[in-house]
């Protein structure tokens, strides 16, 4: 796992012309938690996707290890957005093979296995991925976590779907993630726990600016 930081500056983007939200800087260390919060529409997803690399930011910069080299940042982190990305017609077993494949990561059944269990989904190995609760579809996602080793993960509010059970399971990993060196960024509403844990608090509030073209 690399240790490198990743800073963002000034960091702010747009939709339809308009800046969604004043700039937003902090410096997230190995070991650290943001928690990014700010109500409906204010912006959480649409920066999430930009930090992922899916969107560009409008204004300002995140900049990794102090350098401007993108592909490093991606290849070093995860991102699970609202959409799960979990291939309905594979089964749970599938789905993780799957993500093992494109990610080069060797791993072997019983790995796989002993991960479906962690995530709460022994008895579902052979399940079609589009039979699965909302709750369990989480689950599996989130257990792609667990299976690929990488430093930052961004999570766009991982706890919901979750039960009581679900969340103590995330709330755990993510503990553990940090730990051993890791760096989580999600957003999230009224997780208590999770924002008791956070080393940085973001809540996105509204710009007055307009973009000038
Ligand atoms: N695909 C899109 N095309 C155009 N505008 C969009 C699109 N997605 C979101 N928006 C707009 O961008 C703004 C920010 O949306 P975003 O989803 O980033 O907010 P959010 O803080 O994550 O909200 P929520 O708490 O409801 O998930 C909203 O005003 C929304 O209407």
């Amino acid at each position: 796992m690399t240790s490198a930081s990743l800073q963002i500056k000034n960091a702010q983007c747009q939709r339809s012309g308009e800046l969604l939200f004043a700039p937003v800087s902090f410096i997230l260390q190995p070991g650290q938690l943001a928690v990014i919060a700010g109500a409906n529409g204010s912006g959480k997803t649409t920066l999430l996707e930009a930090l992922a690399g899916l969107s560009l930011l409008r204004r300002g910069e995140a900049r990794f290890a102090q350098s401007a080299e993108q592909h490093v940042w991606l290849q070093n982190s995860h991102y699970l957005g609202h959409k799960l990305g979990n291939k309905a017609n594979l089964t749970c077993l599938e789905n993780l093979q799957f993500v093992a494949s494109i990610n080069a990561t060797s791993v072997t059944q019983h790995q796989l296995e002993l991960l479906l269990e962690e995530a709460g989904l022994a008895g579902y190995e052979y399940q079609f991925a589009n039979d699965l609760s909302a709750g369990q579809k989480k689950r599996l996602a989130l257990s792609r976590l667990l299976m690929l080793n990488k430093t930052f993960w961004l999570l766009d509010e991982p706890f919901v779907n979750l039960d009581h059970g679900g969340c103590d399971w995330l709330y755990a990993m993510i503990e553990r993630h940090l730990k051993q060196g890791g760096a989580v960024l999600l957003t999230a509403h009224d997780q208590k726990k999770i924002h008791a844990l956070a080393d940085h608090h973001i809540t996105l509030q509204p710009s007055a600016a307009e973009v000038s073209s």
